[in-house]
C-alpha cells in the first residue's frame, strides 16, 4: 500500500510583494493532484516526493529519507525564483511499511503522467530506492517512448548492487537488466564514486555495463573542465537526461544529513556547474534528489545544499 499526502501549509517563505522581482518558490507553486483535473497541462515543472526509507534500511543504511520530500520543499520554499516557469506540487507518495515495490508502482505511474503533462519532472526522494519509482515512470510517459535517454548520476556509490529485493544500492543495475531485456539501451555516466566505498565487484559490474564513471579525487574544482567534457559527451549521444543527485556525492561538510556522509565529496562548485550545463541543455525531463536524511541534517545545511541544486537546474533551463 501506499498512499499520496499533501502538505499545501509548507509553501510558505518571507513575503516582500506580489511582483515578480519579488518571486520566491513559495508564491509560484501551485498544488496539482494527478487525475483531478486541478494538473496543469502546460509544460513547466513538477515536484512530486517519495517518502521512503524502506530502501535504505534493506540496505542497512541509516534512516531518516522519509522525511526528505518535506524538508526539501521548506528549503525550496523562501528561495528567490528567477523564472517565469510554472511549478506544480503533485504531492508525496509515501511508502506504507516495508512495501516499497507498491511505492515504487504508484510513484512511477505519477511520474509518466507528470512527464506527460510537464517539460521537467523533479522527484524528491526518498532513499535512492527512488530512482526506481522515477525509472518506472519514464519508461511508461508516451512523450519518451522513442527518446535515447541517458542517465547521469551524482553519487559516491554506483548502486549496481545484486540483491533479491530492490534496495537503495539496486537502482541502476535494475536499469540496466529492465533495458536489456526491453531491447533499449542502458547509458549511464557516474560523477564522483568514492574508490574505498564500492568494491572490486561493483567496479567489475561498472565495467561490464560499460558504465562510464568519474572519481571523486579527479572531480576537484581544478579537475571542472574535464568534468564537463565528460557531460557533453552524454549530452551529444542522447535526447533526454534523467539526472539523479544522490546528496552523498557531496563533502560532509556541506552534506551531513545523508545516510552514507562522504569523506572526501565533490565540491558543491562542481556538481552545481554540472547540474546547470545539463539543464542549460534543454534535456533534462527527470531529476531525482535523494538521501536526504533530515534527522541526521544539521541547521538544515543538506536540505539547503539540495534546494540550491534544484533550483540551479529550474534556472538554467531554457524558457523558449
Ligand atoms: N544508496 C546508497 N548506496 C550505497 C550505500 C553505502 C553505505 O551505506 O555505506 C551502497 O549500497 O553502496
Ligand atoms: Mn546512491
Ligand atoms: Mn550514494
Amino acid at each position: 500500500m501506499s498512499r499520496n499526502s499533501f502538505d499545501p501549509g509548507i509553501w510558505q517563505g518571507r513575503d516582500d510583494g506580489d511582483g515578480r522581482e519579488h518571486r520566491r518558490w513559495h508564491q509560484q507553486v501551485q498544488l496539482t493532484m494527478a487525475g483531478d483535473g486541478l494538473r496543469g497541462r502546460d509544460g513547466g515543472v513538477a515536484l512530486v516526493g517519495f517518502a521512503s526509507d524502506e530502501g535504505v534500511r534493506r540496505n542497512g543504511g541509516r534512516p531518516g529519507a522519509a522525511a526528505g520530500p518535506d524538508a526539501l520543499r521548506e528549503a525550496l520554499a523562501p528561495l528567490a525564483l528567477h523564472t517565469d516557469l510554472p511549478i506544480f506540487d503533485a504531492g508525496t507518495v509515501v511508502v506504507e511499511g516495508e512495501d516499497l515495490e507498491a511505492g515504487h508502482e504508484a510513484v512511477g505511474g505519477l511520474v509518466a503522467e507528470l512527464l506527460d503533462a510537464h517539460d521537467l519532472v523533479v522527484v524528491l526522494g526518498g532513499g535512492h530506492e527512488t530512482a526506481w519509482g522515477s525509472y518506472l515512470g519514464r519508461t511508461r510517459a508516451d512523450r519518451l517512448q522513442d527518446a535515447r535517454v541517458g542517465v547521469l548520476n551524482l553519487d559516491a556509490h554506483f548502486d549496481l548492487r545484486e540483491a533479491e529485493r530492490a534496495t537503495s544500492g539496486t537502482p541502476f543495475l535494475q536499469m540496466a537488466t529492465t533495458d536489456a531485456e526491453a531491447g533499449r539501451i542502458f547509458d549511464y555516466t557516474i560523477i564522483g564514486i568514492a574508490e574505498p566505498s564500492n568494491t572490486a565487484a561493483l567496479f567489475d559490474k561498472a565495467d561490464e555495463l560499460g558504465v562510464s564513471y568519474v572519481l571523486d579525487i579527479d572531480c576537484g574544482a581544478s579537475h571542472l573542465g574535464e568534468v564537463l567534457n565528460v557531460v557533453d559527451d552524454l549530452l551529444t549521444r542522447v535526447d533526454v537526461v534523467h539526472l539523479s543527485i544522490d546528496l552523498d556525492v557531496l563533502p560532509a561538510a556541506v552534506a551531513p544529513g545523508v545516510s552514507a556522509p562522504a569523506a572526501c565529496g565533490v565540491p558543491v562548485e562542481v556538481i552545481e556547474a554540472v547540474c546547470r550545463q545539463v539543464a542549460a541543455s534543454g534535456k533534462l525531463a527527470l531529476l531525482d534528489v535523494v538521501e536526504l536524511c533530515p534527522p541526521m541534517d544539521v541547521d538544515s545545511r543538506t536540505a539547503r545544499t539540495a534546494a540550491r541544486l534544484v533550483t540551479t537546474c529550474v534556472h538554467a533551463r531554457p524558457t523558449t
